[in-house]
């Protein structure tokens, strides 16, 4: 029996994300983001980072596309950020936003690179929390109207579209700890902006069916939660975890109701959701972009709020930089999961990496990165023997291509496969990287 591999037409890809990446966030006519007021509030992002340079992706483009083509890379993940588009977050186009993905757009496929393209990754315009942000329902409409202007100028060169990246995240981080940009700490609000996140990615595909040719899907992170014991209150906590984080956004989508447990979850703050709603939510998507960092090994924590759960610490563990065990097997088993739970629907890992310490560069021009290297190929690993197993994987995009701008945490967690010095803003791509492109070149053989 031949080694399991990788499916012709394996699409080998990275991944990124515009405020995290670009930098000048307010050139040429853009409007500022949630994230552009965040990290200019004192305090909130660690040693006062922020995006106004980043990795200068904005000026730079041209030159990463470049070294993407060196590394062999077939496919490029990226969000576009709203607030170029529509400085407002509704009504007046900046062309010049526009004209900069259109450029992006052309480059890639001018070097052979598939554009796979994120509406929202997370920079919602300012102007538009202003009027409530992701807690005013006509979000849906303004989501899907920016949309629209996206698939009208770039539909058909770009033939995979999310239209939003991680909605927990946006809802745990932005509504209900404050971590993140809104960095609101309410509980009666996280529900709302969850819901209405979720109604925007269904108007969004609902306005892409309209006029779109190609495929539209949504990007979920999910943590596969194991049980610290099997005492009942450790199995009710680990439900409750999984509900939260990894069922809360794919039971609307794919099956038009929430987890029982969101109610026991967020009690009197759980509210009755209009069935019509539902129907928004659960229009069929083409795929499904499957994040993927960590397990949490989980037991009943009764100081945990809200979801009385915590994660167990193990022992004979490695853990990376953020805090998140290297587990790879927990890859193979959240895509076996997703297939169980939800079908065959056609996956790409559209984010997994690992942040580490590169130790300064051994010899000039070179940065070694071997536990990073490791974790690439454990879960390249893993990746692999899901679709032994008969999963639908279809691409898989390493998070991320360039170190850049990690949220609140600033550049102090460096998750790129490429270097960047932040100083001279020089690139320079790591073992990881070097081993990655021998990775695609072999179709995974090498593994
Ligand atoms: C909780 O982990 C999530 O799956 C997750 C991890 N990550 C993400 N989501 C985001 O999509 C990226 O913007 C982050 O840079 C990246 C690394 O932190």
């Amino acid at each position: 029996m031949c080694a399991a591999q990788f499916p012709n037409g394996f699409l080998w890809g990275s991944a990124t994300a515009a405020y995290q990446v670009e930098g000048s966030p307010l050139a040429d006519g853009a409007g500022p983001s949630i994230w552009h007021r965040f990290v200019h509030t004192p305090g909130l992002v660690r040693d006062g980072d922020t995006g106004d340079v980043a990795c200068d992706h904005y000026r730079r483009w041209k030159e990463d596309v470049a070294i993407m083509r060196r590394l062999g890379l077939q496919a490029y993940r990226f969000s576009v950020s709203w607030s170029r588009i529509l400085p407002a977050g509704t009504g007046h186009v900046n062309y010049a936003g526009l004209d900069f993905y259109d450029r992006l757009v052309d480059a890639l496929l001018e070097n052979g690179i598939e554009p796979l393209v994120t509406l929202y990754h997370w920079d919602l315009p300012a102007a538009l929390d202003d009027r409530g942000g992701w807690l005013n329902p006509e979000i849906s409409k303004w989501f899907a109207d920016y949309a629209e202007v996206m698939f009208r100028k770039l539909d058909g060169r770009v033939k995979k579209w999310a239209t939003l990246n991680e909605p927990w995240v946006v809802t745990d981080g932005g509504y209900l700890h404050g971590a993140l940009a809104p960095g609101h700490r309410n509980r009666f609000e996280a529900p709302i902006a969850s819901h209405n996140l979720l109604r925007a990615h269904g108007a969004a595909v609902q306005a892409y069916r309209a006029t779109g040719r190609h495929e539209i899907g949504l990007v979920v992170n999910i943590e596969p939660k194991y049980r610290a014991s099997d005492d009942p209150a450790d199995v009710a906590a680990t439900a409750r975890a999984e509900a939260y984080m990894n069922r809360q956004y794919l039971d609307p989508v794919f099956f038009g109701h929430y987890p029982k447990e969101m109610v026991e979850i967020f009690g009197e703050a759980w509210p009755d959701w209009p069935s019509e709603d539902f129907a928004l939510i659960q229009q069929p998507i083409d795929f499904l972009g499957v994040n993927y960092y960590t397990r949490s090994v989980t037991r009943f924590d009764a100081n945990a709020w809200p979801l009385k759960a915590c994660a167990v610490r193990q022992k004979q563990a490695t853990y990376t930089e953020t805090g998140w065990e290297v587990f790879a097997p927990g890859l193979t088993e959240t895509l076996l999961w997703v297939k169980r739970c939800y079908g065959n629907i056609p996956l790409y890992v559209t984010e997994n990496g690992s942040a580490f310490f590169d130790p300064p560069t051994a010899a000039k021009g070179r940065v070694e990165d071997p536990l990073r290297v490791d974790y690439l190929r454990e879960h390249l690993g893993a990746v692999r023997d899901a679709i032994a197993q008969g999963v639908d994987v279809r691409g898989y995009m390493a998070w991320s291509l360039l170190d850049n701008l990690e949220w609140s945490l600033g550049y102090s967690k460096r998750f790129g496969i490429v270097h960047v010095n932040f100083a001279t803003q020089q690139r320079t791509p790591k073992d990881s990287a070097h081993f990655y492109a021998k990775v695609i070149a072999s179709n995974g053989a090498v593994l």
